[in-house]
Parts: structure tokens; sequence; C-alpha cells
């Protein structure tokens, strides 16, 4: 369903030999040079000749362009079980400060130059506003551990609606897109779907989310225990999993990470929830990894085993733990200054420094 091309390894050493042939020592730029070379694997990874011949005399250079962040807000039955110190009502009047320009990744994406959208994924009540992307599955799931999350015509719905969205960005000239979810009760819900992919007990993936207290915490592992006995039988493949324990938000942001691998767009994962949408794009097609950057590790309980079950690095690690994209948002000038580097740093033979490699 996803036509997401593995990158190429063809030109790996010439672009080692670029980013070795600059006035540093060796390996000294660190993570910058692995962001580096899995950019330049993305953008060069045609067999195409000229590429090819570009890549030898160094001639090539990265870019990214129209640098998009965009979050995707869901509402969740669960949240009714006592698992969130907020209410669903908080998830809509977050969305309304996200569409005046309030929140916390409006203001980090302004400082940052992220383009901003925000899509109602399926919240209790729909914000009338222009700055709003209405791409509703509907008023809010079902309790994860009383039914099915919602309808697999719900989950296909929400993969149509985010691949338009990511297909649109890319008309536009983008080539980097990040996500952000705004949803009160979602870390219930990427706690579940951990648990069902890692094949771990509720136990080891439930967190404090919002910052509940310990006597909420014990009610949010049982929800969760109930959720993956109620559906054990059936979570057996992503849009299954997505199906009985996901949001909408988190079924969207699963979709838009597989559809921007198909544009060999670079994807900056944000957090815990991020991470469990990134998990189930990863079972759907493992390519898509080769396009993913993991912003930063959250101070969710559970992320940091999550990430490394994923076996993946993630550049920061600040005790975020807000969501919105934050953390994937103020990953941009550690991605930047990757790209500066590659492009404008002279070699050792242009700034007649003595080779030390
Ligand atoms: O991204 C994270 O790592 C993260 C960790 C904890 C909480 N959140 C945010 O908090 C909300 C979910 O928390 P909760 O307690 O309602 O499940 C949701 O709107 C997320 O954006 C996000
Ligand atoms: C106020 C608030 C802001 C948020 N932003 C993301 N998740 C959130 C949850 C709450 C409760």
């Amino acid at each position: 369903m996803f036509n997401i091309e593995s990158v190429s390894e063809q030109h790996s050493e010439k672009i080692q030999a670029i980013i070795d042939s600059k006035t540093k020592p060796l390996g000294a730029l660190g993570e910058l040079e692995s962001l580096a070379m899995q950019l330049a694997k993305i953008q060069f990874s045609t067999a195409d000749y000229s590429a090819a011949n570009a890549l030898a005399k160094s001639a090539v250079k990265l870019t990214l362009t129209a640098p998009h962040l965009t979050i995707f807000a869901g509402d969740h039955g669960v949240a009714r079980a006592g698992v969130s110190i907020a209410s669903s009502d908080v998830t809509r009047q977050m969305v309304n400060n996200f569409a005046r320009g309030g929140g916390a990744i409006n203001a980090i994406s302004r400082q940052l130059g992220w383009r901003l959208s925000i899509v109602d994924a399926g919240i209790l009540e729909p914000v009338v506003s222009t700055q709003v992307k209405d791409q509703r599955l509907g008023k809010t799931t079902h309790a994860i551990n009383q039914h099915e999350a919602m309808s697999s015509t719900q989950v296909d719905l929400g993969f149509a609606f985010a691949k338009a969205h990511i297909d649109e960005l890319h008309s536009k000239g983008c080539n980097l897109v990040a996500f952000g979810e705004m949803g009160i009760g979602n870390t219930t819900i990427a706690s579940a779907i951990m648990a069902a992919v890692m094949g771990v007990p509720a136990a080891e993936t439930v967190g404090r989310g919002t910052g509940i207290s310990a006597q909420a915490l014990i009610k949010k592992q049982q929800v969760i225990e109930q959720a993956l006995a109620l559906h054990q039988d059936k979570l057996t493949d992503p849009k299954s999993i997505l199906r009985c324990l996901g949001g909408f938000e988190v079924v969207q942001l699963t979709a838009a990470m597989l559809a921007a691998a198909e544009h060999k767009m670079l994807i900056v994962v944000d957090g815990f929830i991020c991470s469990a949408a990134a998990m189930l794009a990863i079972q759907t097609n493992a390519n898509v990894k080769d396009y993913m950057v993991f912003a930063h590790c959250s101070g969710e309980q559970g992320h940091e085993k999550m990430l490394q079950w994923l076996d993946v690095k993630p550049l920061l690690n600040l005790g975020l733990r807000l969501g919105e994209g934050t953390g994937a948002a103020l990953a941009l000038p550690i991605i930047q200054a990757a790209v500066s580097f590659f492009n404008d740093m002279a070699s050792f033979s242009d700034a007649e420094v003595t080779n030390v490699t």
C-alpha cells in the first residue's frame, strides 16, 4: 500500500569522503555527521549518474525546504476512566489555543521557523476556525477497555486524510516534516500500543502522562490491562492495533509518517505518542525508519524503553513531556546545522589546512 524506497547505500562511501574532507578531526561533529549522512542517503538515493558525478566533485548540496509541523488532535473514550489530570474538554480548548497562536508549539515554531498545521482528527466538539483543518474521523473513540476504539472504515479514512495532507505539503515544496499531537488520554493509548507491539505487560509501558497521582496510575495500568485482554486475539497487525487501541490522531500520525517517506521527506518524530505511531508505521513498512529522526527522549516513563526497542538514539534529552510536537520542533536548528556543515564547510584542500585524517 505504501511504496517506500529504502535509502540507497550506493553513494555512502562518497558521502563519507565529503564529510571526512571537511576541516575537522574525523567524526568530530558527532551526531551532526550521522544526520548529514542520513539526509544525503535520502536525497542522493537515486542511481542517477549526475548525482554520482556531482558527489565525486563534492558539488552536491543537501536541502531543507519549507519545514512543516502538523499537530493532529483527537479525543479518547478512555479519558472518561480517570486516566488523566484533565477532561476531554481540554483537548478542544488547547486546539483553540493553537488556532490563536498561544500554545508552546506556536511560540517555539515562530522562533524556529516551522510552518504549522493544526488538524482536527476527531475531537469531541469541533473548533470553528480557519486555522484548523477538518480531518475528523468521529467525535471521540470508544473506550479501549470496553470496545474496539473505532471501525476499520475510520482507520482507512484516517489513512486517506493523512496521505492527502502530506501530498499537499509535498506539492508545495516541503521536504522536512515534523508531527505533534494533542489529545487528553492519549498516553494511555500509546502505552497500550507499546505493550501490544513489544509484547510486554502494561506495568512496563504505563506512565504519568500529564502528571497523574500514584492512585490514578494504578487505575490507568488496570485500564490498559483490560484493553489488552479484551482485544488480545486481534492485535496482530498495525491496522488492527489502531482499530482496537488507537486514537484518531494516532491513526493519522502513523499514516502521515508513511506518506512522508513515500515522498522521501525527512520525518522528525516527537515524544511518547508520536513514537508509538512511529512503531506502527515501521511495522507497516520497515523502510520508513530510514527517513525518521527521533528528536528527543520524553520525560514520560516508557519512552526510553520504546526508543531502545526501536534501536534509535534521540537527539535531545530535556525532560520535556508536553507533546504538541515541541521536542520535534527543537530538532530543527540541529538538522539545519548538519546541512550547513555539509554544504558550506571548507575542505582541507580548499582551506589549505593540513589534512589530519
Ligand atoms: O509527547 C510526550 O511524550 C507526552 C508525554 C506526556 C503527555 N503528553 C501530552 O499530554 C496529553 C496526554 O496526557 P494524558 O495524561 O492525558 O494521557 C496529550 O495531549 C499529549 O500531547 C505528551
Ligand atoms: C494544558 C495542557 C496542554 C497540553 N499540551 C499537550 N497536552 C496537553 C495537556 C494539557 C492538560
